[in-house]
């Protein structure tokens, strides 16, 4: 889909294109909540987010982060992208609670597009994928990083990885589940998302969540050796490997994308929901003072 289309149906509340141009180019000048470096001569490209305090995903970030893969993705000398934080100590901090409670229906429906968006076209890369995780990485920032090719995590244990939607009393989506299933395997899962475990760097090496840990210091040298491997394979060898192992995790959103936004839609509204999202909330500010 081209760029104006993508941007058209994320932000489905711009009435016109030039709306949408508007509000896009608004929200890049305020901000800009990605940045990519592109070492044109390896074909490498290194997206760094920048949302602080924390990288939480939110809407604006999760569409400066599909505008900028599909920029990428256009760009035929660029042939792998390594995700990292800009800032050591939180890659991300998972899918933005505040774009999750106290919105409106229309709001949870825009931005579980937006998120379902950003999943499809990360698990369908064409590029080579490497997560480098230089900090806290739970829910959907585990997620981002499992739709990569490969995950080089710093060996720092205040570092912890995982799903851990249920300690918020909330259900990772079926789609999380097959990327955790297709990761970790079945069994390892059950126990994963069922406890919501957050594994530190060890522990996630053992349970196969990240593929590699490395000292703090040269966690982007290892993801870059990584790169080079995976650059010495034809990219269209690799690149019909990885959509064909892939496309039927792919197809079982698409072909139920609707339903899944109507579904949570309508469970993040419940009250019980939103008091639970109230309370994790108020224990992350306690948590601080
Ligand atoms: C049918 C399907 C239904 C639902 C599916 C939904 C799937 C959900 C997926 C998710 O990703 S939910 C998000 C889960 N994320 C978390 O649980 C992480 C919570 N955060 C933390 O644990 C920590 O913040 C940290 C990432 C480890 C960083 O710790 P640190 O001490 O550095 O920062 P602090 O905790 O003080 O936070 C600073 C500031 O940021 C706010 N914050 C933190 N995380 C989020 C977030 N995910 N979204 C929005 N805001 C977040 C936190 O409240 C603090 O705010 P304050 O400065 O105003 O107090």
């Amino acid at each position: 889909m081209a760029l104006a289309s993508r941007a058209r149906a994320l932000l489905p509340g711009a009435r016109s294109w030039g709306a949408v141009l508007a509000r896009v180019t608004a929200q890049r000048a305020m901000s800009h909540r990605v940045v990519v470096e592109t070492d044109a001569a390896a074909g490498v490209a290194v997206m760094k987010f920048r949302n602080p305090p924390v990288n939480s995903l939110s809407l604006e970030m999760v569409t400066e982060l599909v505008i900028n893969l599909e920029k990428l993705e256009n760009d035929k000398t660029v042939r792998g992208l390594i995700f990292t934080s800009e800032s050591p100590g939180v890659f991300s901090s998972g899918l933005n609670l505040l774009d999750m409670y106290g919105r409106n229906p229309a709001h949870y429906a825009e931005y579980w597009k937006a998120v379902q968006e950003l999943w499809l076209r990360l698990y369908q890369c064409p590029m080579v994928t490497v997560a480098t995780i230089n900090g806290a990485c739970p829910a959907g920032g585990c997620l981002i990083s499992m739709t990569c090719d490969y995950r080089v995590m710093a060996d720092n244990p205040k570092y912890t990885i995982g799903l851990n939607e249920t300690q918020l009393g909330i259900v990772a989506p079926f789609w999380f589940k097959d990327t955790l299933v297709n990761t970790i395997g079945y069994r390892a899962s059950e126990i994963s998302l069922q406890l919501g475990l957050l594994y530190p760097p060890a522990e996630a090496l053992r349970v196969g969540i990240v593929d590699k840990v490395v000292p703090e210091d040269q966690v982007h040298s290892a993801a870059l050796a990584v790169m080079a491997q995976w650059l010495a394979i034809p990219d269209h060898a690799r690149q019909l490997t990885k959509a064909m192992l892939r496309k039927p995790t792919v197809d079982n959103l698409v072909r139920q994308r609707d339903a899944d936004i109507q579904q949570f839609v309508s469970f993040i509204s419940r009250d019980s929901i939103q008091k639970g999202l109230q309370m994790y909330l108020q224990m992350l500010k306690q948590k601080k003072a």
